[in-house]
């Protein structure tokens, strides 16, 4: 039976948006490409936040566009600390949330899901029950979401091929279907499936408003 009493804290990293989702450069104009990535993390963090199990979504990010547009949406963003890279960023915002938490679960949630739907985040979170599990993404290589133990460390392993890494690290993977959270966009293709899944209302608006739309809405 599930603990109702976990409760489930997000990190969600962000690169600089000049480095960020470079796969996707060239499938929009440049001038589009910041606003893309920042319309995507919106959707993402406003479905997250809206799960039930999850108390707190926390992003790590040294960009200051970043900071400035989730502050005005009311999210909370953190810089990175002294070491660079993903897994430093998760494990700098997981330490930070430890702080205010010692008991709970820590989870790392990717920042490009724009058709993530919170029911589907809820019953991850759920089904994982307060143990270390993950989930792959829809090409099942890559990870959308770790959770820790609850009060067990994060221990992220993110990188080419992270599910397999994360399996290995002994995470559960979390084999049911939630299509939302396993669409991570890297590229036009990835679009087009969130584009059929459902966009979040930032990121459908602005690509719907380009002259150029790449996935023909
Ligand atoms: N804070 C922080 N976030 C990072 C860092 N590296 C990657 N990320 C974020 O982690 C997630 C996965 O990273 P990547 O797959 O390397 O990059 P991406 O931006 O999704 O896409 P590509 O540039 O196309 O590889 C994205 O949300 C990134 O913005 C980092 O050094 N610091
Ligand atoms: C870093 C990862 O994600 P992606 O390369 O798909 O953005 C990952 O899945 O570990």
């Amino acid at each position: 039976m599930q603990n109702r009493t976990v409760q489930t804290d997000l990190v969600v990293p962000v690169k600089a948006l000049p480095d960020a989702k470079s796969r996707l450069r060239g499938v929009v104009r440049p001038e589009e490409h910041a606003e893309l990535v920042l319309a995507v993390l919106v959707d993402t963090v406003t479905a997250a936040a809206e799960a039930d199990g999850v108390r707190r979504v926390l992003v790590v990010s040294s960009d200051p566009a970043v900071a400035s547009v989730l502050a005005a949406e009311g999210f909370e963003c953190v810089p990175e600390g002294r070491s660079r890279g993903l897994n430093e960023a998760l494990r700098h915002g997981a330490a930070l949330l430890r702080q205010s938490d010692r008991a709970g679960q820590i989870g790392a949630l990717q920042a490009d899901l724009p058709a993530l739907r919170s029911t589907d985040l809820a019953e991850a979170v759920k089904t994982a029950d307060g143990r270390r599990a993950f989930c792959a993404d829809r090409q099942t290589t890559g990870t959308t979401l770790l959770l820790s133990a609850a009060g067990g460390p994060l221990d992220p392993r993110f990188g080419v091929g992270s599910a397999r890494a994360h399996a290995a690290s002994g995470a559960i993977a979390l084999t049911e279907s939630w299509p939302s959270l396993r669409c991570d966009v890297d590229t036009a293709e990835d679009l087009a499936v969130a584009r059929d899944l459902g966009l979040g209302r930032r990121s459908a608006e602005l690509l719907c408003a380009m002259a150029a739309c790449p996935i023909d809405c």
